[in-house]
């Protein structure tokens, strides 16, 4: 059987800086893949390319067997692919409700019941409603970016280091609200994560990135591996 997301040979850059080099990975329906590496490496480019947020160079990103490479990111939203990008983006005039609403509006799916079961996996945002998303916490912000991905309801959420500046109170709901999406309704994922022993409770297999190439990649019990550690040792 082939991989929900199938991504191959991706190469991209920034005008003439090269950043990627023919990337390679794949995460299987139901599958957490994570994506590791240290700072600078092409973590983050590499989910810009997988999302089309910046065109590649070269390569292929294939979803659900569908060869997605050239398309906009909203048509690959609405094929099911969900993208929090790193830094907890919302619109901050905006209430907790109206950020959800305006994503249901430019859903596929249009169905109302998306936000509550948006919020039934992040309850902290239900007395949070009415206040503008702009006045949240870091970690508060997270949640919403990550509830707005859920309510286009994706087979394929993708995360850049969403426990990175989150006050360590909420670090936990959010691994438990990942951990959950993944082990009880099946969610694939592809998460950039930088800190091992998250990535140890959650994935089931990694990459990881060096110099925009993949130097390492395997099941995640590999990663105790004293090799792994300097990998990603800073
Ligand atoms: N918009 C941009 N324009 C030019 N160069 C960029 C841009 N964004 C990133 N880079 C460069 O591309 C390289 C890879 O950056 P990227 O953000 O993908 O790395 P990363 O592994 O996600 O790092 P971090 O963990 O710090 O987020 C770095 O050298 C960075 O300076």
């Amino acid at each position: 059987m082939s991989a929900l997301l199938e991504v191959s040979g991706l190469a991209a850059a920034y005008g003439r800086a090269r950043v990627l080099f023919g990337v390679d990975v794949a995460v299987e329906a139901g599958g957490l893949m994570c994506v590791m590496g240290r700072n600078g490496v092409g973590k983050t480019t590499l989910l810009n390319a997988v999302m089309g947020v910046l065109p590649p160079t070269a390569g292929k990103v294939v979803f659900d067997g569908e060869d997605v490479t050239g398309l906009p990111v909203h048509e690959r939203v609405r094929r099911g692919m969900g993208y929090v990008p790193q830094g907890h983006e919302t619109f901050p005039q905006l209430t907790v409700a109206d950020n959800l609403r305006v994503t249901l509006e430019a859903s596929r799916h249009r169905d109302g019941a998306a936000i509550e079961e948006a919020l039934e996996v992040f309850p902290r945002l239900k007395e949070l409603l009415g206040r503008r998303a702009g006045f949240l916490s870091g970690g508060q912000q997270q949640q919403l970016a990550i509830a707005r991905a859920l309510v286009t309801r994706p087979r394929l959420l993708i995360l850049d280091e969403p426990t990175e500046g989150v006050q360590p109170s909420i670090v936990a709901e959010i691994e438990a609200a990942i951990e959950r999406l993944h082990r009880e309704r099946g969610l694939a994922v592809l998460l950039v994560e930088q800190y091992l022993e998250l990535a140890l409770r959650l994935a089931d297999g990694f990459v990881i990135i060096e110099g925009g190439r993949v130097c390492r990649s395997g099941p995640a019990a590999d990663l105790h591996d004293e090799e792994v550690r300097r990998l990603l040792a800073v």
